[in-house]
């Protein structure tokens, strides 16, 4: 029988259809839409480990495995981007929530099904070492993969994290714009109590976040368990609450803050901010007036600024984006 990460790895390395880098004429002529790239048409896609529930201008993406304490396998990485990808297109979508269905936000990598795909490889006889390291890499590729697409996701994404957020959970998080966590939840970088150096996501971004780089290693290098409380004296959540109900409170009213907002100007910061983390400040000075020339004309200054200087008026109303 073939394992949740066999069929992740055999959907990326072959089985899938191959898509022609150059769509025929022919497709354009006879799309059944006139703008078949509007991101409106956009379908929802289906998903399993995952739940998507829309509130007006929030969406809330929930991980979905309960009764594992969403403990995440390939087909979850799978999905994640799949669904980032949608809701990165999607112009109702401003604000995405991230959290835990059940008793905890996520346990990290399923386990099991981690030991399944890592034996069957590495104890495959027909695979030569070059062969196992690419289908590793595959697998590797895929699970960054996910992550990075909540980053490249222009719309904002709030993770609020209870119960536990263990290893790949919290890499998963450190993708995230902002955190918010119970003050009794428990956090680990895990990985190196399973012998991995950590190798998605969170060696890579977690020093970007948080200037403390000897609680950093203490925490990656003792793998130890760190509550939602000293997650943020250490800087990696913003903000803790007493339980789940005042912190999704908390979460998604702030998402409706940010989702009342110009969707041009929240969108176009975070894409700034991430930019401006990886590149020089001439090059993200570049950057922001190349964005700029365009995104200015919106109408959407046109309606703060009057907004702004009318006293007392009526929030503005800015469309989707
Ligand atoms: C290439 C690799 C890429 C990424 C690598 C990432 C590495 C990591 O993520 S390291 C972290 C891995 N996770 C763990 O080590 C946590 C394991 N789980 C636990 O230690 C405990 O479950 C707990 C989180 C401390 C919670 O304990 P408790 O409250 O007693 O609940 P349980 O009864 O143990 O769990 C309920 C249920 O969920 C199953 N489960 C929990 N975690 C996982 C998991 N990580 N993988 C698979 N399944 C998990 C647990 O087995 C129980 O299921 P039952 O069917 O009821 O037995």
């Amino acid at each position: 029988m073939m394992s949740i990460f066999s069929k992740t790895l055999s959907t990326v390395r072959g089985t899938a259809p191959r898509v022609s880098f150059f769509t025929p004429l022919s497709t354009y002529r006879q799309a059944s839409s006139s703008r078949p790239f509007a991101s409106k048409n956009a379908t929802p896609p289906t998903l399993e480990h995952l739940a998507i529930e829309q509130r007006g201008n929030v969406f809330n993406l929930q991980l979905n495995r309960p009764k594992l304490l969403n403990a995440v396998t390939g087909d979850t990485w799978r999905e994640l981007k799949i669904a980032f990808d949608y809701l990165h297109q999607t112009p109702a979508c401003r604000v995405i929530v991230v959290t835990g269905n059940g008793r905890a936000f996520c346990a990290g990598l399923d386990l099991k099904s981690g030991a399944e795909f890592f034996m069957g490889v590495t104890q495959d006889e027909s695979l030569d070492i070059a062969r196992k390291a690419s289908e590793i890499r595959a697998f590797l590729k895929v699970a960054q993969g996910a992550y990075s697409s909540i980053e490249a996701c222009r719309k904002p994404v709030i993770a609020a994290v209870h119960g536990y957020a263990l290893g790949a959970a919290t890499s998963l998080i450190t993708a995230a714009d902002i955190r918010y966590a119970t003050s009794d939840s428990i956090l680990s970088i895990k990985e190196v109590d399973i012998a991995i150096a950590a190798d998605v996501g969170v060696l890579q971004r977690i020093q970007k976040l948080v200037g403390n780089d000897s609680l950093t290693r203490e925490l990656v290098l003792t793998a130890r368990n760190f509550t939602g409380a000293e997650a943020k004296e250490y800087g990696l959540v913003s903000r803790t609450f007493p339980d789940k109900e005042s912190l999704y409170d908390a979460a998604f009213l702030l998402a409706d803050q940010i989702a009342a907002k110009s969707p041009v100007a929240v969108q176009g910061s975070k894409l700034a901010l991430n930019y401006s983390r990886d590149h020089s400040v001439a090059d993200s000075l570049e950057w922001m007036a190349n964005w700029n020339i365009s995104m200015l004309q919106s109408e959407d200054l046109i309606k703060a600024v009057m907004a702004a200087s009318s006293k007392g008026g009526d929030p503005p109303k800015f469309n989707d984006f």
